[in-house]
């Protein structure tokens, strides 16, 4: 699948969280099959320096990084809020792309021909149309949680007058009738909806409409309902996901020397850990799931990247240095498809369930933000294929038990073969005559014009 015209897709990514990662993949496949097209990938100096150091994309030359201001002001000094960086950078657009995208034609010399952005940034719609071209949106988390933003409004008229605390299924919107309120991100119908990012998310959803296309890191056959539902109210649906199937398998680098490790164990008999990108349990969640895992003898391998408190664990790690392994990053998708790991213990962020599903592993999941409790709910409610810990936080006792039911319950059997079959329907999605493939073709008809 290849396509010759020429042309310039300016990208802009979202530099939090794992956004711009699958976007810079996705950017890969279409650079790809259009070696002919230039993309100019606008993201923050740190971001790019962490995706671009990390995906290795097609080197034909045609991918170029451009980094736009990230919202500091010079000397300034944090307050240690953990959305500070986040607000500075919403505070700071659109006028860092604006600005970032006339770099970017100057440099080239060719003028923009598709704007390709995380979904996040609404106003693309508008740089789009003064641009007079198509706008293509790229949703990274799962189908669900875009409909949420989608039905905002209605969720908020419909809850309006019930108490935060009276908890409402969300029986009004197709496909979601499993859905809690309290399962919905900050900003829908709980938590500071003036707040930048809460006012981003209600605008994505009025804006969405605008866009020629929205894109997604997931596959047609995983929620026919939610996604028949969006088709009917967007221009284009196009899921081309999951991206770590529908790429060329790529070469990794596994420093810590963890598939070595895997290999030395039975098939389905250890757990893996790993909470994304941003997050790290607290002292307290550790010492407990520590403890569960030690108490209940399983084999662990751990992505720990917080190493300001990786020492909690040292007196665990010397009396389980038999039992387990800590690791600053892993292979996480490779990991996942090894036959040793019978168990994800995740945050519940959308790349890693996919890649869960992707591997065929069932899911203990600790969601604590965004769309990760929406996730959660999906994961143990409509797919079956994992549960969240009792309470919402990981305990000794609740964490034992999850395992319990994960390793040894009849209820763990069925979400292994519930997992096996979304992970069959990935694979096929993704294959030559797939949902995926298709989409893929038409993705890249809309970005080569
Ligand atoms: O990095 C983030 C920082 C922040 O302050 C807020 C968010 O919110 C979301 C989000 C919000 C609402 C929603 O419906 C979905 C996501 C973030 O998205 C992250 O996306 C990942 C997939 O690309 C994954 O699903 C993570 O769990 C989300 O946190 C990031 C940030
Ligand atoms: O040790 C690690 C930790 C994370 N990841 C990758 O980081 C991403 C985490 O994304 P997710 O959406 O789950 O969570 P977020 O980082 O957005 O909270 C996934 O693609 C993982 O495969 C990885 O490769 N190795």
């Amino acid at each position: 699948m290849q396509v010759t015209k020429q042309g310039h897709v300016a990208v802009l990514a979202f530099p939090f969280g794992t956004h711009a990662a699958p976007l810079l993949t996705l950017v890969g496949r279409l650079s790809a099959a259009a070696p002919n097209l230039k993309f100019s990938f606008l993201n923050t100096a740190k971001s790019n320096e962490k995706v671009f150091s990390k995906i290795k994309i097609a080197e034909n030359g045609n991918i170029k990084a451009h980094n736009v201001y990230d919202g500091v002001p010079e000397g300034h000094v944090f307050s240690g809020h953990p959305l500070e960086s986040v607000e500075l950078f919403l505070k700071a657009m659109p006028e860092t792309f604006k600005n970032g995208v006339k770099e970017a034609v100057k440099e080239s010399g060719m003028k923009v021909t598709c704007l390709l952005s995380d979904a996040f940034f609404w106003f693309s719609g508008d740089m789009a149309a003064e641009m007079g071209v198509p706008w293509v949106a790229l949703w990274t988390a799962a189908p669900c949680s875009i409909s949420v933003h989608m039905y905002t409004d209605l969720i908020r008229s419909t809850l309006k007058g019930n108490g935060e605390n009276v908890d409402q299924t969300l029986k009004f919107i197709p496909g979601m009738s499993a859905i809690h309120a309290k399962d919905l991100p900050d900003g829908v119908c709980h938590g500071n909806l003036e707040a930048p990012f809460s006012c981003m998310l209600d605008n994505m959803g009025r804006m969405l409409p605008r866009a020629t296309a929205l894109a997604m890191n997931s596959f047609e056959e995983i929620d026919h309902t939610i996604i028949d539902d969006l088709k009917s109210k967007l221009k284009m649906v196009l899921n081309v996901g999951p991206f770590n199937l529908a790429s060329p398998p790529q070469s990794f680098s596994d420093e810590s020397g963890c598939i070595p490790w895997l290999d030395k164990h039975r098939a389905s008999s250890l757990a893996y850990l790993c909470f994304g990108s941003i997050l790290t349990p607290s002292p307290n969640e550790l010492m407990a799931l520590a403890e569960a895992l030690e108490a209940q003898k399983v084999p662990f391998l751990w992505s720990f990247r917080d190493s300001s408190k990786v020492q909690l664990l040292d007196k665990f790690l010397e009396r389980t240095s038999t039992l387990g392994k800590i690791v600053p990053w892993s292979p996480q998708l490779q990991v996942l498809e090894h036959a040793s790991v019978g168990v994800f213990i995740t945050h519940a962020g959308w790349n890693s369930i996919s890649e869960s599903i992707a591997g065929g592993v069932p899911m203990i999941c600790r969601p604590f933000f965004a769309d990760q409790p929406l996730n959660g709910r999906l994961v143990e409610d409509i797919w079956k294929i994992g549960v969240n810990v009792e309470g919402g936080v990981f305990t000794k006792c609740g964490t034992m038990r999850a395992l319990d039911l994960v390793f040894k319950a009849e209820q763990g059997k069925m979400m292994r073969e519930n997992i096996g079959i979304l992970k069959k329907k990935a694979r096929e999605a993704v294959a030559t005559d797939g949902s995926s493939t298709k989409n893929f073709k038409t993705l890249l008809e809309v970005v080569s014009g």
